[in-house]
């Protein structure tokens, strides 16, 4: 394979465009243990992801983990698979175009070039190197990259980056990059977050507790010095304030727990079962941290969440949809946007010589000056 992808064409001086990168997580390509399997390798493959020595983890993935998990998982997947696909994968889709629609709106009433928006998955597809190829081809010179995780994970966020480092070691003529680490606390996002779980108790009443469940991480990340933990906790409250809800009300814990160190605590199996056995009888279970519904919440908070919930003695448990296709959401995304693109100067603007710019400052000055 030659060490540069070839360039669609040579580009010169174009005016600089801006291209949007969304990066989720990614999803199998059909609910196969086939396809499942492909998928887990590749994820779990990453050292961002599982941090034991190299050697041995690759021995006790591909002797035990890849022989056994594909079919648990495929059979799982197979319970949510929706007739468009994998829900991650189809809300992901629906986001990006949303937010290409009301960037492009946006930019239009100002008479603005409208921004590519592409989707790219860092594990299955499509891939992060083919958004970035298609953002390219559409003559972007540069990229927001916005990973669509709100709290920062090494094994989310930076492994995103990744991804994005190792198509740009692909180009001869890279383009320009800015990358988002977090928007847990951006007040758009909490305010989306606040008016989903409101939706909820007006729909189908309010449960007596809320469960606020994040995906969890092993327990040595936090000691490592990855905030993602204090990210949660950060989302949470604010998220509280936003609902005005007492500390007594509602829950903070972690969920997806794999392997058998210890991951962040308390796990939403056990604060489930712990509520239910202390005379809670309905809750609402909602997960800030996914910003589109997936295996993680359809299966296992809808499903198997509920029936830990109702085996332990509570009545029900009501999964409050993610964010999805929510339009105050996808609102808040576009400002988030529109925040991080402020204060980059195009190309024309960084090269402008200091003496033509003083000399354009002064006659706007005078010209002023005339008027007044
Ligand atoms: C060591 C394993 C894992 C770490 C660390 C981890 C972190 C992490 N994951 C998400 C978001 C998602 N994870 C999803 C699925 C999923 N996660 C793991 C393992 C780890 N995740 C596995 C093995 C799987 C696949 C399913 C399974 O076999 O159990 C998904 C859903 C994907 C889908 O197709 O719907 C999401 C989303 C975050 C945010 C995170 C760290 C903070
Ligand atoms: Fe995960
Ligand atoms: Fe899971």
């Amino acid at each position: 394979m030659p060490r540069f992808a070839k360039e669609p064409e040579y580009r010169h001086g174009s005016i600089a465009r801006t291209g949007i990168l969304l990066i989720n997580l990614g999803t199998p390509d059909a609910a196969t243990p086939a396809a499942v399997r492909r998928y887990l390798r590749q994820f779990l493959s990453d050292p961002r992801v599982v941090e034991i020595p190299r050697l041995i983890w690759l021995i006790i993935l591909n002797l035990f983990v890849l022989t056994t998990r594909p079919a648990r998982s495929a059979a799982k997947y197979a319970l949510i698979w929706t007739r468009e696909g994998s829900p991650l994968l189809v809300w992901s889709i629906k986001q990006a175009k949303l937010l290409k629609g009301l960037l492009g709106e946006r930019a239009a009433r100002y008479g603005a070039p409208a921004p590519a928006v592409a989707l790219g998955m860092r594990y299955g597809n499509p891939s992060v190197a083919s958004a970035m190829d298609e953002l390219k081809a559409a003559g972007c010179d540069r990229i927001l990259v916005m990973p669509m995780y709100p709290q920062y994970a090494a094994s989310t966020t930076a492994s995103a980056y990744d991804a994005v480092f190792a198509q740009m070691a692909r180009y001869r003529n890279t383009p320009e990059l800015r990358l988002v680490k977090s928007w847990h606390d951006f007040p758009g996002y909490i305010t989306a977050l606040a008016a989903r779980v409101r939706k909820s108790w007006d729909e189908n009443g309010r449960g007596e507790h809320l469960v606020l469940s994040f995906h969890g991480l092993p327990r040595y990340t936090l000691d490592q010095g990855d905030p993602y933990y204090c990210h949660c906790q950060k989302t949470a409250r604010l998220l509280a304030a936003a609902l005005q809800l007492e500390e007594s009300e509602y829950t903070v814990a972690f969920q997806s727990r794999f392997g058998r160190t210890r991951w962040l605590e308390p796990y939403t199996s056990v604060a489930l079962t712990q509520l239910a056995r202390g005379g809670v009888k309905t809750v609402d279970v909602f997960c800030p941290g996914f910003v589109a519904d997936c295996l993680e919440t359809l299966e296992e908070i809808a499903m198997e969440g509920k029936q830990t919930f109702l085996a332990a003695g509570g009545k029900a448990l009501n999964h409050i949809p993610c964010l999805n296709d929510n339009s105050g959401w996808i609102a808040a995304l576009a400002d988030f946007v529109a925040i991080q693109l402020t204060n980059w100067p195009t190309t024309g603007q960084t090269t402008e010589p200091p003496l033509e710019a003083a000399k354009i400052a002064n006659l706007r000055a005078q010209k002023l000056g005339a008027k007044q």
